[in-house]
């Protein structure tokens, strides 16, 4: 599958945001994300997290329709060719897309929606969005961004490897990002991303 910018129809009119905000927040795997993510929307709930469609196998623990919806390739083919999905992209062998319908309908009703996603999503959605503001989560080093990943023992060596490979082409494109955050400490990390989001998103 080629990656496609599918922003068509009625994401066209609402490119600029009139109504809510779009936050995307990128990293690479293991950096702390997703732990980051879950702190910030325990703190505001007012906050809406898409909750985006893969083709990985769900983790122990991992709840379809909760962390993810976990479809099958071919069900993940159909989204992109019926243009269900604002952006999609391949990580690591298995593919990751954003739901369309709901995005734009929490910013059309105003919310202030974030999204948790790789790099070439992240840079689909900046070209279409370029009013998204652009987190980018570094972390301390390679060598405890390798520990984290480890750590959290989730993922097989192989899994592991390709992560690991995959980061240092995303740090390196920190730079394309409004915001660069280092989760060393955790409670600073979420700390700035709050206040990042809060002067962007307002009271929201
Ligand atoms: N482009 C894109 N990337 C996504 C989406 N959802 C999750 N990702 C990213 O896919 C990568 C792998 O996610 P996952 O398999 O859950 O592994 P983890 O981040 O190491 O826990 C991470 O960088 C996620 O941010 C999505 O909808 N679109
Ligand atoms: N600031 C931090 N210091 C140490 N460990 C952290 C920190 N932030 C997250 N972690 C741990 O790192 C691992 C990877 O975090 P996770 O949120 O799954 O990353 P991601 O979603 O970016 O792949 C988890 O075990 C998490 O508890």
């Amino acid at each position: 599958m080629t990656p496609v910018l599918s922003i068509q129809g009625s994401a066209t009119s609402l490119n600029c945001l009139p109504e809510g905000k779009l936050i995307v927040l990128t990293g690479p795997s293991g950096v702390g994300k997703g732990t980051l993510v879950r702190a910030l929307l325990q703190r505001h709930p007012e906050l809406y997290f898409s909750i985006s469609v893969t083709t990985r196998a769900p983790r122990p623990g991992e709840i379809h329709g909760k962390q993810y919806y976990f479809v099958s390739r071919s069900e993940f083919q159909q989204m992109i060719e019926q243009n269900k999905l604002l952006e999609w992209a391949e990580f690591a062998g298995n593919y990751y897309g954003t739901p369309r319908d709901t995005v734009l309908e929490q910013i059309s009703k105003g919310k202030c929606v974030l999204l948790e996603i790789e790099l070439e999503g992240a840079r689909q959605i900046c070209q279409s969005f370029p009013d998204a503001k652009r987190i980018f989560i570094m972390p301390p080093s390679l060598a405890e961004l390798e520990q984290r990943l480890r750590g959290r023992g989730q993922d097989s060596p192989e899994a592991i490897a390709r992560r690991l490979q995959r980061a240092k082409d995303e740090i390196s494109a920190a730079s394309e990002f409004d915001i660069q955050i280092v989760n060393d400490d955790f409670d600073t990390a979420l700390d700035a991303i709050a206040s990042a989001v809060f002067s962007f998103c307002g009271s929201a």
